[in-house]
């Protein structure tokens, strides 16, 4: 590990943890806890690695190094804050270096699947660090009797916000601090690239949450009402917009801010009675936030998947399935008087090709033929790959006399391609039809079909007209 990252962990987790105790609303209790967040966060993209900044961190904030040089070397509080800082980087240990494994293991698994087990891995992870962080309270020191039984669930919530909270933005600032590549982390960030750079908008978004946990918590002291404090639910509305309209690195981002205002607004506003309603909120939140990221990924999933169905890969043409659309509408909307053609033609002795020099030559005719034949094209027809090396060309606006000689004009065009060493000379046989009163797009092709065959048996390089 390089020495930057050690030390970046390492001032990390004793800054966090002193950003922490400044939200503490009770001893041991934080509204939420930074610095667990921290820890999962390196072990979860350091791996093991992140051991040592971990442990060193919580050792020296535990050991109280100040008073210990001030007051005098004491071996108990020593062994105590060992013990400490053990069972707290083997918990978040256990529970990043799991994390890590779910996520880079189960890679083929849905996006919302992955989430759940990060949460449950999450929610575990930090009930082990309370209960075994708690224990060596309880145990080893004279002063801190029954403090499991009393403070584990809120020591619980508090790291596992913290947890949830920090670990997204870190694990960015981490895989770019380091300069690792994790493609397992990546899949959550994948639809970044598609939105806007513009900060704008997120700015006044993210305004607008801070604005309304503010005005929430001005009245909250203002108001002798328990239930003013449940209004920070509504926090809910600008962060899932937030969610659901911006990057998730940016997403990630605004869950730290807003919900580190809450943390620190409580003591700020002296709302410290209501604690545990802010706490929840943050909790829900945070959640929230994480399941929400999983629709505007899916969303792009359905879009790259759609482009998939709807481009062919070769040739990056129309498939079938896009043209039958596009030519049903184009049907659908004209009128009656309007007549439309189309032309399916096959490449003449293609398998030849493919049997003399390779597919991969096959492909690469197929390749420069779309792209030459696409510069041939007019601004309304439509040229897709149809299947193999049959391609159509819907003509919209062509009577059969029209498409006859257009179908001829695009044959005399048909190219010499040079391709690697070799001159090759395409032909190809067309079948042209005009498209019938209340014929489907199937029996068009089909007709269509019967009459490239015809061609061939002409003789190739043909256009036939089908009656
Ligand atoms: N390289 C390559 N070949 C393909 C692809 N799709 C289909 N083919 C091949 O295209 C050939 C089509 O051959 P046919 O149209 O049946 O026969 P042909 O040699 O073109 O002869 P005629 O059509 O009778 O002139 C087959 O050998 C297929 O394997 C593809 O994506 N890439």
């Amino acid at each position: 590990m390089k020495i930057s990252t050690f030390v970046f962990v390492f001032a990390l987790w004793v800054s966090s943890f002193y950003a922490s105790s400044l939200m503490a609303y009770a001893e041991f209790i934080s509204l939420w806890y930074m610095p667990a967040g921290v820890s999962f966060s390196a072990f979860l993209i350091l791996g093991k690695r992140g051991f040592f900044p971990v442990f060193f961190g919580i050792l020296f904030v535990s050991f109280k190094f100040e008073e210990q040089i001030l007051g005098g070397f004491d071996p108990t509080l020593l062994a105590t804050a060992l013990l400490f800082s053990l069972v707290h980087t083997l918990s978040y240990g256990a529970g990043g270096l799991t994390a890590r494994y779910w996520l880079s293991h189960f890679v083929q698994k849905p996006l919302p699947l992955k989430i759940i087990g990060l949460l449950l891995i999450s929610i575990v992870t930090a009930l082990l660090a309370a209960l075994s962080g708690l224990s060596i309270w309880e145990y080893a020191t004279e002063d801190y009797q029954h403090i499991i039984s009393t403070g584990w669930f809120a020591w619980w919530l508090g790291d596992l916000i913290g947890l949830i909270v920090v670990t997204p933005t870190l694990a960015i600032v981490l895989t770019k601090l380091t300069g690792t590549k994790l493609t397992w982390i990546d899949v959550f960030f994948e639809h970044d690239k598609r939105l806007s750079n513009n900060l704008l908008p997120f700015a006044i978004k993210l305004t607008a949450a801070i604005v309304t946990i503010i005005t929430i918590m001005l009245l909250d002291s203002a108001v002798e009402h328990p239930g003013v404090a449940y209004f920070i639910f509504f926090l809910a509305i600008p962060q899932l917009w937030i969610v659901f309209t911006e990057r998730t690195s940016l997403a990630s981002l605004s869950l730290l801010i807003i919900t580190s205002v809450i943390a620190f607004g409580v003591g700020l506003f002296n709302v410290t009675d209501q604690a545990i309603t802010y706490q929840f909120a943050l909790f829900i939140m945070a959640f929230m936030s994480y399941f929400a990221i999983t629709v505007p990924a899916l969303a792009q999933e359905n879009n790259s998947l759609k482009e998939l169905a709807m481009l062919d890969l070769l040739t990056q043409l129309p498939t079938r399935w896009l043209t039958k659309t596009l030519v049903e509408q184009v049907i659908k909307s004209s009128k009656p008087n309007q007549n439309h053609s189309l032309a399916l033609f096959d490449i003449d002795r293609f398998a030849l090709i493919n049997a003399e020099y390779g597919e991969d030559v096959g492909d690469k005719v197929l390749q420069q033929l779309a792209a030459v034949l696409k510069t041939e094209l007019r601004d309304s027809e439509i040229l897709s790959r149809y299947r193999g090396d049959r391609f159509v060309l819907f003509m919209p606006n062509l009577d059969i006399t029209q498409a006859h000689e257009r179908a001829e004009e695009i044959r005399r065009k048909m190219p010499v391609l040079r391709i690697d060493e070799l001159v090759l000379p395409i032909r190809g046989s067309f079948g042209v039809v005009q498209v019938q009163f209340g014929e489907g797009f199937d029996e068009t092709i089909q007709r269509a079909l019967h009459a490239t065959r015809e061609a061939k048996q002409m003789g190739r390089n043909k256009v036939v007209v089908a009656v």
